[in-house]
């Protein structure tokens, strides 16, 4: 599903991360390792925040250097601490996102009802909480039709109740779509919870596969 080639990450002349010819099937992963290990830097890379050297393939096919748009339409990104313009309405910028991702309309609806969002999603950002902040972004990764989610820190700052709805979509786009999951988290992850969840581990400026 994701191939990396002689991907590199250097910030000023640090080595943050190098992944030289690993590919990830598709599924659902939880992305292991220490503070600083590098778990930001490498989705970041994915989502294509970050430049980096060599390149990220999807499906064998869509490079994020070569195909860059094409690529971003199939890969959504949630940050670990999301920041949005504080006077835009939630709605708005699900209404943005829905347009940039060309999401089915009335795909977000789902998703605000689940996560119970319906009384504040109208409001500017600016006056919401952290948790209600992070389920925004978590809808937004949601929109569309991507091959593959990138959710950085999922679970801080939501509450347990919004973490099974959270499972439940992961579950339900998994199975019904094909989505492919990337997570990255301090916490344990309730993994029987998620459909086939494996596990990859960065270490040592490297990305390995947990057994
Ligand atoms: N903007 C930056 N400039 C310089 N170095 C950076 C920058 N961002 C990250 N790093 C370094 O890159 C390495 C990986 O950082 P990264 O944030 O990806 O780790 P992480 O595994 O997500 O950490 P945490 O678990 O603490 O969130 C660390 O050594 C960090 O100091």
């Amino acid at each position: 599903m994701l191939q990396f080639i002689k991907f590199k990450k250097l910030y000023g002349g640090f080595p943050a991360l190098k992944i030289d010819g690993f590919t990830i099937n598709s599924g659902v992963y939880w992305i292991k390792g220490v503070n600083g290990s590098g778990k930001s830097t490498l989705l970041k890379s994915i989502a294509g925040i970050l430049s980096f050297d060599g390149d990220i393939l999807l499906d064998n096919a869509v490079s994020i250097k070569k195909q860059p748009v094409a690529y971003r339409k199939l890969v959504n990104f949630a940050e670990a601490e999301p920041v949005f313009p504080e006077f835009l309405t939630g709605k708005e910028m699900i209404a943005l996102f829905a347009q940039a991702k060309n999401a089915p309309a009335g795909q977000e609806q789902h998703y605000i009802d689940t996560m119970q969002m319906q009384s504040y999603v109208g409001q500017p950002v600016g006056t919401y909480s952290s948790g209600m902040l992070k389920k925004l972004s978590l809808v937004l990764a949601f929109l569309g039709n991507p091959k593959l989610i990138l959710l950085d820190e999922p679970l801080i700052t939501i509450d347990t109740a919004s973490l099974k709805i959270l499972n439940s979509w992961i579950a339900e786009r998994h199975l019904q779509q094909g989505t492919s999951f990337l997570l990255s988290s301090h916490q344990t992850l309730e993994l029987d919870e998620l459909p086939k969840a494996g596990e990859l581990l960065v270490e040592e400026q490297t990305l390995k596969s947990i057994a």
